[in-house]
């Protein structure tokens, strides 16, 4: 675990929290929404990570020692600083379970703490979910197209700095089997594994040497790369000649690793070498540049390819690389608050909130979430959020209520789950959505709705800050 400690935040968070300690209303009562305005990949569902380990950073946030020497050459007050050195989070957290699918425009979780605690906290919670459910979403894309083919995650080395470290994290989410990246795998329990380099290779006069010094030193999990001179003329024969002396040593060459030009067609000529020398059981393993749309072109070559090293593509979530999430008051003391916008999609929701998932009665998602107040238990209207004029009755649907409390009084209240168990979720709520919301061309806009007593909540706030 890295050690995050209380100054992970950006300086406006701390001016606000001094100037609400000075005006004695920093303990009163806020409620934040976490939610993102896009999806990610021009995709039609995005994966939610970073939840778990948020809760775990949030239960032992403090301000150290240096923190506060440092704050204090900064101008912050002796006063403020007091408070800081006993700052805890405290508050309740609602949210939708790490791995499950989610949606533009509607809270993902929600923050219910002294408005001073709540604003502390935001940078790190933006940090923390932004990032990793734009890679949870990018592997999970990855893994819908890999079918049941091994994929492991490369990508440390192109990541930025340390976003590698939660970037691996977020991918075993999505569905990535694992890892070349030590420290998360140490960290996380991930199966780590690994091939070799080019300069490996490169190292020895002869690729042959080099293959043997290998599969002595490393027998059990040994992968040859095969590329670095020439695939089928010198890469894969001199793979087979090792791997034959392997077997007379009662050993098994793992696999084959090719790394450039045609991928579907270097693996189709090495499969048909291997298996002319009896090696059927020796794996090929592809990279150099893949993502989801290679991965499925290669796939559709019908590429005889069993694992897939994905490194840059995923680690920074190529092309988007940012995941827009943001966080804002939805509700403070006794009021519900709202923010005002030109364009009707940036108009915040206020208040306390719960959200539903539309189900029909045998229990299959329809592809719409509804928003209602937490005071709601069921919705029988939904409203398009931005052109009122689009409804849809959920009388007979069942709904799924998505918001749980996750912490209490700044303690995790839910049970620990390894990255599997999570992956394993994500799977199944992923299994729940119709196929027309996976497609990566033009996929189906999943619904996300409001109730009326939202919608007219939301109305007449708008109106009272009319100018
Ligand atoms: N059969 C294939 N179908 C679709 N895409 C492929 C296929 N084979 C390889 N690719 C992808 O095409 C790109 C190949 O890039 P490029 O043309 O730079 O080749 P390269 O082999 O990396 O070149 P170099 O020999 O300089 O390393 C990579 O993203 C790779 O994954
Ligand atoms: O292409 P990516 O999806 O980012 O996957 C990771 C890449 O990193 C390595 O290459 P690199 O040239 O860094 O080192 P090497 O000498 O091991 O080939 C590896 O061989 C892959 O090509
Ligand atoms: O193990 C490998 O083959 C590997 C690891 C990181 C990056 N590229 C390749």
């Amino acid at each position: 675990m890295q050690n995050f400690t209380a100054t992970y935040t950006d300086q406006y968070q701390l001016a606000m929290a001094q100037v609400y300690f000075k005006n004695g209303h920093g303990q009163n009562r806020a409620v934040f929404d976490y939610f993102f305005r896009k999806l990610p990949f021009d995709g039609g569902y995005a994966v939610f990570a970073g939840l778990d380990y948020l809760l775990d950073v949030l239960q032992n946030l403090r301000f150290s020692e240096e923190d506060i020497a440092y704050l204090k050459k900064q101008d912050f007050d002796e006063d403020f600083l007091e408070y800081l050195k006993e700052f805890r989070f405290r508050g309740n957290i609602y949210s939708v379970r790490e791995g499950d699918i989610v949606f533009p425009t509607r809270p993902v979780l929600q923050v219910e703490a002294s408005i001073i605690e709540a604003q502390i906290i935001e940078t790190i919670l933006l940090n923390l979910l932004n990032f990793q459910t734009l890679i949870a979403t990018k592997a999970s894309r990855i893994r819908l197209v890999a079918g049941d083919r091994l994929l492991l995650d490369f990508g440390l080395r192109r990541a930025q700095a340390s976003g590698g470290y939660f970037a691996t994290r977020a991918a075993i989410i999505g569905g990535f089997d694992g890892t070349s990246n030590v420290v998360a795998a140490r960290d996380f329990n991930i199966s780590v594994s690994g091939t070799m380099a080019h300069s490996f290779i490169q190292s020895y006069d002869e690729e042959l040497t080099a293959f043997r010094a290998f599969a002595e030193g490393r027998p059990k999990d040994c992968v040859l790369l095969v590329d670095t001179y020439d695939t089928l003329k010198s890469g894969v024969p001199n793979a087979i000649t090792v791997a034959k002396e392997m077997e007379e040593r009662g050993q098994k060459l793992l696999g084959i690793r090719l790394d450039s030009g045609d991928l579907a067609y270097l693996a189709r000529e090495s499969r048909k070498l291997l298996d002319e020398a009896g090696l059927e059981y020796v794996k090929i393993a592809a990279s150099n540049q893949l993502d989801e749309y290679v991965i499925k072109s290669l796939l559709e070559q019908q590429a005889p390819i069993d694992v897939f090293g994905v490194g840059t593509n995923l680690i920074i979530g190529d092309p988007d690389s940012a995941l827009d999430g943001v966080y804002k008051l939805a509700f403070f003391e006794d009021k519900p608050r709202i923010k005002i916008s030109e364009s009707l999609s940036k108009v915040t929701l206020p208040h306390k909130k719960q959200v539903f998932r539309i189900k029909d009665k045998n229990g299959k998602c329809i592809g719409a979430d509804a928003v209602g107040l937490d005071t709601q238990e069921k919705i029988n209207v939904m409203y398009h959020p931005f052109e009122p004029y689009k409804s849809m009755e959920l009388g007979d649907y069942e709904q799924e209520a998505l918001l749980k409390k996750v912490m209490n009084n700044g303690i995790s209240s839910i049970e620990k789950r390894n990255l599997k168990e999570i992956a394993d979720y994500s799977l199944s709520r992923l299994a729940e959505l119709p196929i027309e919301y996976k497609r990566f061309n033009n996929p189906h806009i999943y619904k996300v709705g409001i109730s009326n007593t939202l919608k007219e909540e939301r109305d007449k706030l708008i109106a009272e800050h009319k100018i």
